[in-house]
């Protein structure tokens, strides 16, 4: 039998071969439960190696050296020798060999078919007539025209029925006139849509015989097919440099009267006829489809960058030694630090946790985009919520993990050879797009607050909710759990989310009855209302993870993600434990119980530590990181990096003979006066 850790190679740091020898699981296999299936880890790395081959798709530099421009130019370049290469490296038609593809080859800075991909192409799936298929979709696969998303602007984002831009549906032309009339009301912020693509699917409010019907979507063609040049009526560019994306150029688009058929507007679901007739569609918020499409994908998104920077901080504890726990003895890995173990195990599983409720997401989702392919709309409503809770909950904790990652690499942690600062600008852009977090946990509230209701009428709630209606312990009976049985951990979560959902529900009801307007009551009670949704977000992460444990077959996997899960419920639970206190589900004893608990699993990890994160395998070129380097030799190429630096070109700068020397030489005359 071979080596259980799939990374080891001659020639490694010996302080990360021997953790990885210590490995008690196989880590390709475990990245079969990662990734969902063992062909898709094949995969993966059948990719990676063929895009090593091919010279041209490697890095010129390392990317935090690049500018701005240098980085737009980087990506576009990379995906010209791409498209060449493309049908001989991925599969097309299968997301995740596309989106592992785009790590390993550009990064999560961004290229200029981001937007086409993840949102354009989707979009004219979910919405286009076959007839609109034929004119865009197919063309917009081939990559004969590139796309967009351009919905917010620059006054509202959130708030969709306030969008300023208008489409007013003109009968005598059949024409709908697109008009930005203010500055508020320019597009500002979609993906690509500053300076690469030609397309846009706008998103503005519907306006028939002066009746406003809402946001609608709009394909509308912005440049010159072959000059690329801005057509009439359109003024289009980029927003500027932002905390992260930089190779993505977000852009603004202000529309000036700009006439479109009225066949352009995307009608597989909603129609208006020539004489003007609105016809609504099966369900009022079909046409959200494309941001629920990212949506339900983020959780495996984020699970990446999770799981990205903790490669890196893993790595580099094993190989960082400093200070002393037994003095007699050498200096020791960081890593041996139970700090630092508790700054970073916890987030190993939830990367893992994210992971697995991802696949349940977007499982949910894909069944749910075919029944809207039929008209059928019954479980819209759950996906929305399931993705807004989750949406929020995972993008938040992310940002936690990966600031922590890159704590826990000390000073060199801060350094871009580190790469962390670069992945966390990029992760911490999903708190903010496909909804504002606050906004999208209180579209969950609004589902949670509709189920506490019928619970409360004494009906039955299933599905999601269904815990709501199920009997409830007094008292926990946490610290009474067997070996390897987690009801009772996660019987107290759904204790925990319960009493919350009903406390604000309580309070909601108390105010309404008190005379309150719905909308003041609801804003009086939004804080309790996002407790209760992230609550109940965390308790489908939990049971996500156990039912994932649950399925799985082979002894070496199972123990070793069972490790993972038991962590991840005592730390989680102690991180909402005081909602438990409050009403004596769980009592000070039961606290310690759980904190023994967390503190036995940090060291039951400890050994896997490297193989938990090896297994995601995530290969040099797409870390792009001195530090998470798969061969542990750190310092010696910390400083080959640092050679990148401009500043090194020459030993003497400009500015000295410019500002330092007049500066000193003043100095000095005026110390000898
Ligand atoms: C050459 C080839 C090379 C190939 C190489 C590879 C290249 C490529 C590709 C691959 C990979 C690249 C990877 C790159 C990754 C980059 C990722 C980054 C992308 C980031 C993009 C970001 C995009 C955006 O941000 S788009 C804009 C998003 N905006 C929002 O999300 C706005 C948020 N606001 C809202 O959604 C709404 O306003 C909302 C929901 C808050 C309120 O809506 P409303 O209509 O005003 O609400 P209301 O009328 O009050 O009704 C509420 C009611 O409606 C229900 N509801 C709402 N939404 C939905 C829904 N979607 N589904 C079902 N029901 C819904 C809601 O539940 C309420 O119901 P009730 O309570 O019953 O009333
Ligand atoms: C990296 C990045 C990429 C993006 N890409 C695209 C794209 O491709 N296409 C596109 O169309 N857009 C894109 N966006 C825009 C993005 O979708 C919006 O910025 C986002 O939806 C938030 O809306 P906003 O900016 O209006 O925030 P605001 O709503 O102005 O948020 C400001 C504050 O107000 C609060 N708030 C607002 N409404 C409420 C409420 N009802 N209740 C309680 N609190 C509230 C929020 O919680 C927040 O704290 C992108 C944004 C970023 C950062």
């Amino acid at each position: 039998m071979g080596n259980l850790n799939k990374e080891i190679r001659d020639g490694d740091h010996p302080d990360i071969t021997e953790e990885r020898l210590k490995s008690t699981f196989d880590t390709h296999k475990m990245a079969a439960q990662i990734y969902n299936s063992q062909r898709a880890a094949d995969r993966r790395n059948e990719i990676t190696s063929a895009v090593l081959k091919i010279p041209e798709l490697q890095d010129i530099k390392p990317l935090p050296f690049l500018s701005r421009e240098e980085k737009v130019e980087e990506a576009a370049r990379k995906i010209g020798i791409l498209s060449e290469h493309l049908y001989d490296l991925v599969n097309v038609n299968d997301g995740a060999e596309l989106y592992h593809l785009n790590n390993v080859v550009i990064g999560g800075e961004g290229n200029p078919l981001a937007l086409h991909g993840v949102m354009f192409i989707p979009v004219l799936q979910a919405q286009a007539t076959d007839e609109q298929k034929k004119k865009w979709l197919y063309r917009a696969m081939k990559r004969e025209i590139i796309g967009t998303y351009a919905q917010t602007e620059m006054g509202h984002g959130s708030n969709l029925r306030k969008l300023e831009t208008t489409a007013t549906y003109d009968k005598a032309t059949e024409e709908f006139v697109l008009n930005s009339p203010t500055t508020t009301s320019m597009k500002w912020w979609p993906g690509n849509l500053g300076k690469s693509t030609n397309y846009a699917v706008v998103v503005a409010t519907l306006i028939i015989n002066e009746k406003d019907y809402g946001p609608h979507s709009f394909m509308v063609q912005l440049r010159d097919e072959n000059t690329h040049k801005p057509l009439p009526n359109i003024e289009v560019g980029d927003i500027g440099p932002k905390m992260a994306y930089n190779a993505t150029d977000n852009g603004f688009l202000k529309l000036n009267h700009l006439r479109i058929p009225r066949t352009n507007m995307l009608m597989k679901h909603v129609k208006v006829e020539k004489d003007g007739t609105y016809i609504k569609p099966p369900h009022a918020k079909m046409s959200y489809s494309a941001m629920v499409h990212v949506r339900a994908h983020m959780n495996n998104t984020m699970a990446y960058f999770l799981a990205s920077s903790l490669t890196i901080a893993v790595r580099y504890s094993s190989i960082r030694r400093q200070g002393h726990i037994n003095p007699k003895e050498p200096e020791v890995k960081v890593l041996e630090y139970q700090t630092q173990q508790h700054r970073l195990f916890p987030h190993i599983a939830r990367a893992y946790a994210f992971s697995f409720a991802g696949a349940e997401t977007v499982r949910l989702y894909e069944k749910v985009k075919k029944d809207m392919e039929s008209g059928e709309t019954e479980l819209m409503a759950d996906l929305h919520a399931l993705t807004s809770g989750l949406k929020s909950v995972v993008t938040y904790l992310t940002m936690q993990g990966i600031e922590q990652a890159r704590q826990s690499c000390g000073g060199h942690g801060y350094s871009m050879a580190s790469y962390i600062s670069e992945i966390y600008g990029i992760a911490i852009g999903g708190c903010t797009y496909e909804g504002e977090n606050m906004v999208m946990l209180l579209q969950l509230a609004r589902y949670l607050m509709k189920a506490a209701k019928a619970v409360k009428e004494g009906k039955k709630v299933e599905g999601l909710v269904g815990y709501l209606s199920a009997p409830d312990n007094r008292h926990s009976l946490i610290d009474r759990t067997p070996e390897k049985s987690y009801d009772t951990y996660l019987k107290t979560f759904e204790h925990i989310a319960r009493q919350q959902i009903f406390r604000a529900f309580d309070k909601l009801e108390k105010m309404l009855t008190s005379g309150l307007p719905h909308s003041e009551a609801w804003n009086k009670c939004s804080v309790e209302l996002t407790r209760a949704s992230r609550l109940h977000t965390r308790l489908f992460i939990a049971q996500a993870f156990a039912r994932r444990v649950h399925d799985v077959v082979d002894f070496h996997i199972k123990e070793a993600l069972d490790d993972l899960l038991h962590l991840h419920l005592n730390y989680e639970l102690l991180d909402v434990a005081s909602y438990a206190l409050e009403d004596g589900h769980l009592c000070g004893e039961q606290m310690n119980f759980i904190r023994s608990e967390l503190y036995r699993s940090l060291g039951k990890i400890r050994p896997n530590a490297v193989s938990y994160v090896d297994a995601w395998e995530l290969s040099d070129m797409e870390l792009r990181s001195v530090l998470g380097r798969r061969d542990g030799h750190v310092y010696e190429n910390l400083y080959k990096w640092a050679q990148n630096s401009s500043l090194n070109r020459t030993d003497v700068l400009p500015v000295f003979e410019k500002y330092l020397k007049p500066l000193m030489m003043s100095a000095r005359k005026n110390s000898k006066l």
